[in-house]
């Protein structure tokens, strides 16, 4: 989050020192006007309210003057519309004494796109002789008495007039917001969008990590459930609880990891094909790519439960029945297995390499909390980002690869002709590991590093830099 630099607080403190004396005027007393009108009574503003009925409302401290909302109008040139858009039609009849004033919309809509034009432009419509601005619709009433602003202190303004903006931002600035410029009027629909959007970034990691659920899910069924009971009339029901869902995560864990390193790849080789980095990327790979974090972090949730599962593994009857009735065949056939060396070393880089691919992937979840990226530079963070995420996705998918061992190529593993979830988790990991390693080869890694410092395959003028370059080496 931006702080404002010390030039800055210095100078809205100069200008607040001069709006001290200015008068704010509030219309309506509901929650949003009371409290935004006490916050600003208390930086040492003087608040004049507006309301319908001014004496029915007496619950503000002294000091703060409740008139009518003709007389209010009358007390200041800037004013904030505590009200709700439905009622904003009585404001034309005081078209009049809001000639040439500042008035601040402050609404909130209960749906996207609920009308046509923003309220902001709604209101600039009904009273064509105010300036508009839009601003602090992104603060809740709740966090402006308790004080709780920590999350949301940004306030997004925005406004034709520059002197009306910035009037409204000293105010914002003063009551310990930290206003954030929007530009014009225009914006104000999406500020107004703002607050309704609910984890924007977390939709389509969440959505897509359901969808992939319900695919392994099904899938888990028919080969593990449902085959053996036509095939054998087994009744492997049991294996809802623990073997499936113990199947399905790690599989969307390393899904949702590559998932995260796969637009990287899709846009570099964009960039190679377009040989310029300055033509857009597609909407859906720019809203995949902001996305990388929540997806990152999704598939570290499944990480966690993949070993949660995995560690009661020993405390199951059903394991703890194939053990002994293991023991009790080698007794009755009077035969003991022998040690096998090659096993052993594969059971234990397998769990090793899960180990180690966790550790890596918490840590990765770790450094993406904004409290921890904020101590680290550019720099360590794209390398801890990408290196180390590389190395976590390698190893995870070793950590399958494995597990599976030998068993994922032998056919008997087939049931239906449908291969094992393993075989079926390792194709993307695996897909994306492959192109990656592809990218850093010199060939393709040089011009891409060149694309991305500006350079463009088409353009004149990068060819005649590059030739004099190259005379120059020479
Ligand atoms: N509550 C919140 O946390 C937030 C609210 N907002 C916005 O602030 C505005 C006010 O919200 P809020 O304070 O919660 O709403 P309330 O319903 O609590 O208050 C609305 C006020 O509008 C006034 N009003 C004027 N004309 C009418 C009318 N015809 N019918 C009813 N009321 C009228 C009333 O004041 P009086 O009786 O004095 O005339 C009333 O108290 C809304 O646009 C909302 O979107 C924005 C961000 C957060
Ligand atoms: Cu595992």
């Amino acid at each position: 989050m931006e702080k404002p630099s010390l030039k800055e607080t210095s100078f809205a403190m100069n200008m607040n020192s001069d709006h001290t004396r200015k008068t704010v005027c509030v219309f309506g007393t509901g929650d949003f006007g009371r409290s935004l009108g006490n916050k600003m009574f208390q930086c040492g503003y003087s608040v004049v309210f507006g309301s319908r009925n001014p004496e029915l409302s007496g619950l503000h401290p002294k000091g703060i003057e409740v008139l009518s909302y003709t007389e209010a109008a009358q007390r200041s040139d800037l004013i904030i519309i505590a009200i709700h858009r439905e009622h904003y039609n009585f404001l034309t009849e005081l078209a009049e004494e809001l000639q040439g004033k500042i008035l601040v919309d402050i609404s909130n809509n209960l749906k996207i796109n609920q009308y046509s034009e923003s309220n902001a432009e709604y209101l600039a419509e009904l009273v064509p002789g105010a300036k508009i601005v839009k601003a602090f619709n992104t603060i809740s009433a709740w966090a402006l008495q308790s004080g709780a602003l920590d999350a949301s202190r940004q306030a997004f303004v925005c406004g034709d007039d520059k002197e009306a903006k910035q009037r409204v931002m000293d105010i914002g600035r003063s009551i310990g917001l930290t206003p954030m410029d929007q530009g014009s009027l225009k914006a104000a629909k999406e500020i107004e969008n703002y607050p309704l959007q609910l984890f924007p970034m977390w939709k389509f990691p969440l959505y897509l990590s359901a969808a992939l659920c319900v695919f392994y899910f099904v899938y888990c069924m028919l080969r593990e459930v449902i085959y053996p009971y036509i095939q054998e009339e087994k009744d492997n029901t049991f294996f809802l609880a623990i073997s499936i869902p113990n199947r399905i995560f790690p599989g969307l864990a390393l899904n949702l990891l590559a998932l995260v390193y796969l637009p990287g790849i899709i846009a570099a080789i964009l960039q190679l094909y377009r040989g310029t980095k300055y033509s857009r990327f597609p909407n859906w790979l720019d809203h995949w790519m902001l996305c990388r974090k929540q997806l990152g972090l999704v598939a570290l949730a499944f990480a966690f439960l993949h070993v949660m599962y995995t560690l009661v593994i020993p405390i199951r009857h059903y394991v703890r029945w194939k053990w002994s009735s293991r023991i009790i065949n080698q007794i009755k056939n009077n035969k003991t297995d022998p040690f096998n060396t090659t096993t052993a070393w594969l059971s234990d880089s397998y769990v090793a390499l899960g180990i180690l691919g966790f550790f890596l992937f918490v840590l990765l979840g770790i450094t993406s909390l904004p409290s921890v990226s904020n101590t680290v530079n550019w720099r360590e963070f794209r390398f801890v980002q990408s290196k180390l995420g590389y190395l976590t996705l390698i190893l995870c998918t070793a950590h399958t690869l494995v597990f599976g061992g030998k068993r994922f190529l032998s056919p008997s593993i087939l049931r239906w002709y449908l291969p094992s979830i393993y075989v079926l988790s390792l194709i993307m990991p695996c897909t994306v590991l492959v192109l990656k390693f592809i990218l850093v080869m010199p060939c393709f890694d040089q011009p891409l590093t060149r694309i991305r410092q500006g350079w463009e395959r088409n353009s004149k003028v990068s060819k005649k830099a590059q030739l004099g370059n190259g005379k120059n080496e020479v």
